[in-house]
């Protein structure tokens, strides 16, 4: 069976768009009990795998990963507030418990003639599944970029002590698209290794439309979506 990857990513093993992304990574998702949500959150079950080496990194990581929850929640609220309803309005059975995900990745150097297409790309062009992404990237190196609204895509300068916040498809539907996600890849021309560590706060398991007025979205069930999304990036492998 195919499980959503926990543990060491090697290079080429994340798929976006069917072409394999050239980083590597190191992935911690919710640790998920077997059974809690039947034969949907199959693939999702297990819990995080933890090297010897270094032997703190199992509480370094679980208190970053308590600390960027923390701060996605707030940013929720922010964007509850916003749309006009109640700051806990994601909260509890929506979000309030989220399913979330950190990934270490790590993008080789690359060759100085590349163009930067997607092609030549490391992470593909893509938005991400949830609500809120918080990418914190190295300070010196840029190699995030977001494509605007007219399909341009711009560099998103690193801005030291500061993380960028992607918006997911989930709040896009939340919000019946008053916010819109992201569209961003990621092109490593530096000549360094360029290291990034991405949250990703994510929805419990089901799907409201926020807004009044008619629905521009179809209804979605977050785990079918996710599940589907997993078969997709991994299931070649
Ligand atoms: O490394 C980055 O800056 C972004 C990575 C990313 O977009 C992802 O993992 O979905
Ligand atoms: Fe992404």
């Amino acid at each position: 069976m195919i499980v959503l990857s926990r543990g060491y990513q090697k290079l080429g093993e994340n798929v976006t768009k069917e072409k394999r992304d050239m980083h590597e990574a190191v992935n911690c998702l919710t640790p998920i009990a077997p059974g809690k949500y039947g034969d949907l959150g199959k693939t999702l079950e297990g819990d995080n795998l933890w090297p010897e080496y270094p032997s703190n990194l199992k509480v370094v990581l679980e208190n970053y990963i308590s600390l960027v929850k923390d701060l996605s929640r707030k940013i929720m609220r922010g964007i509850a507030l916003a749309l006009g309803g109640p700051a806990d309005a994601f909260e509890r059975g929506i979000a309030g418990d989220p399913y979330w995900a950190l990934r270490l990745v790590s993008y080789p150097v690359s060759s100085s003639d590349e163009k930067r297409t997607d092609d030549t790309g490391m992470m593909g062009s893509h938005t991400d599944y949830g609500l809120v992404t918080l990418v914190n990237q190295d300070d010196d190196i840029c190699a995030l970029e977001v494509q605007n609204r007219s399909g341009v895509w711009i560099r998103a300068n690193p801005i030291p002590e500061t993380f960028l916040c992607n918006i997911g498809d989930m709040l896009q539907v939340w919000s019946n698209g008053i916010y819109q996600p992201t569209v961003h890849r990621v092109i490593n021309s530096s000549h360094q290794r360029r290291v990034s560590a991405v949250f990703f706060y994510e929805p419990v398991e089901l799907c409201v439309e926020k807004t009044g007025g008619v629905a521009k979205y179809d209804k979605v069930v977050y785990g079918e979506r996710l599940v589907r999304k997993a078969f997709c990036c991994f299931g070649h492998l």
